[in-house]
């Protein structure tokens, strides 16, 4: 397939892959994304590949077309790549390994020690390949091109690491620092700020929140060995190139802080006969009405990876559930369940919790609900319960619930 591959500098291209069609990817809604991948050339034209593109036939032969496309653009008539760093194992990244082998037997593969038998696992044909495992500090070095490693563990797998290319002040990131976006710029400064940044944050909502105290310890680290100031660009393995590395540097910052840029609650809801729906809507105003923001999530229309982006930049998460068989209408339980396995809490705020909700006979589900977010890490600061369907004293009251938990929200 014929593809250009964009210039990021003079020795440096493009080669991965737009997904223009992916909506969902292991669990998240997406509009596209794309699976990054950079050729770079050494002053005496040694051609190194940085991680590639999901395992399927029509990705592998857009970026095929890409690098075709790169060494064409540099006059050069052989098509040859002579090392390739793999920065991680998963298949998004990883997926077209075998085909480049296959094509350059002799070129070595640059990876953890960790990373090497989780790639033989997902590509036994790798078997006979030349690996050459790195840990921090370890280089590859070539005609003007200095590759420095440094390990990644956790961020996101255990296999992961990072590539920072030295006279060009890169940092090739893996899927640190990425986001879902699928667009024909490369770049942070062509994205509408709002869109780039809702797509990063969502992005560490979902892949990052429970790694964030290993998140902060390698971002000490890259402070301490003094990469911090030489990093010019980060270039991750999903959406745009960061030309601002501090813009996503700051947000990783205070997204691993707990800051929280406004007072905000995120409420979360499902109902069967409306009458919970109908208490979500009255403590929603009750909130407002003391100048706190709130993101309103119906589990009928909205699904879990947005909902913990909201919650990620939210002081309190409430959910609303009706009573069945004397626990909850189900839907709830994937978030809070997915909300529970995020850990919140290392992100070092602690955020406030409340539960709400309408029965028939025992009631009991929103109080059920209540335990488990405060075994998640919530402050729980309360829990309201209404029979049946809600009447005005019924609302009034949840009016002001609401807007207690406005002050309190106001007051952390
Ligand atoms: C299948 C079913 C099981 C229910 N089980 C209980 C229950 O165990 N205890 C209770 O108090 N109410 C129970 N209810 C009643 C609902 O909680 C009640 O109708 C409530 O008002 C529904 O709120 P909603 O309008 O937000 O869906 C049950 C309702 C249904 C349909």
């Amino acid at each position: 397939m014929k593809a250009k591959a964009p210039k990021l500098t003079d020795d440096i291209y493009f080669v991965g892959t737009l997904d223009w069609d992916r909506r969902e990817y292991h669990g998240y809604t997406l509009n596209g994304t794309s699976y990054n991948a950079f050729l770079v050339f050494s002053d005496d034209n040694k051609a190194v590949l940085i991680d590639n593109v999901y395992p399927e036939k029509m990705y592998i032969a857009q970026m095929w077309g890409r690098i075709q496309d790169a060494f064409e653009d540099r006059g050069l008539d052989e098509v040859k790549i002579d090392y390739i760093i793999q920065n991680h194992v998963e298949k998004d990244h990883s997926g077209a390994l075998t085909e480049i082998h296959q094509k350059f037997p002799d070129a070595p593969i640059y990876s953890t020690d960790v990373a090497k038998p989780g790639l033989i696992k997902h590509y036994p044909e790798l078997a006979d390949a030349t690996f050459i495992t790195v840990a921090t500090g370890d280089s590859l070095e070539l005609e003007g091109k200095t590759f420095t490693f440094m390990d990644a563990k956790m961020l996101h797998w255990p296999d992961s690491m990072f590539t920072f290319l030295n006279e060009e002040g890169i940092l090739f990131s893996n899927d640190a620092f990425g986001q879902h976006l699928c667009k024909r710029e490369r770049y942070d400064y062509e994205v509408p700020e709002s869109e780039l940044m809702d797509a990063a944050q969502k992005f560490y909502a979902n892949l990052l929140t429970p790694l964030t105290p290993l998140l902060k310890n390698k971002l000490n680290e890259v402070v301490e060995i003094g990469l911090l100031d030489k990093i010019k660009t980060i270039a991750p393995s999903h959406g745009q190139v960061w030309t601002d590395p501090m813009k996503i540097i700051g947000a990783y910052l205070d997204w691993a802080n707990g800051v929280c840029k406004v007072d905000q609650a995120t409420l979360i809801y499902d109902t069967m006969h409306f009458s919970t729906e109908y208490m979500a809507h009255a403590i929603a105003e009750g909130i407002m009405s003391k100048g706190v923001d709130v993101k309103m999530h119906f589990l009928k229309e909205d699904e879990r990876s947005e909902i913990v982006k909201d919650v990620l930049e939210s002081k309190a998460v409430l959910m609303g559930v009706p009573t069945l068989f004397n626990k909850v209408f189900p839907s709830i339980a994937d978030v809070y369940l997915y909300i529970d396995e995020l850990q919140f809490d290392r992100t070092g705020l602690k955020r406030l919790g409340a539960t709400f909700g309408s029965y028939g006979w025992s009631g009991n589900g929103p109080a059920w609900l209540n335990g488990k977010m405060e075994e998640a890490g919530f402050d729980m600061v309360g829990n309201m319960e209404v029979n049946y369907v809600p009447d005005d004293d019924d609302l009034a009251a949840c009016f002001d619930f609401g807007a207690e938990i406005g002050e309190k929200i106001k007051e952390l």
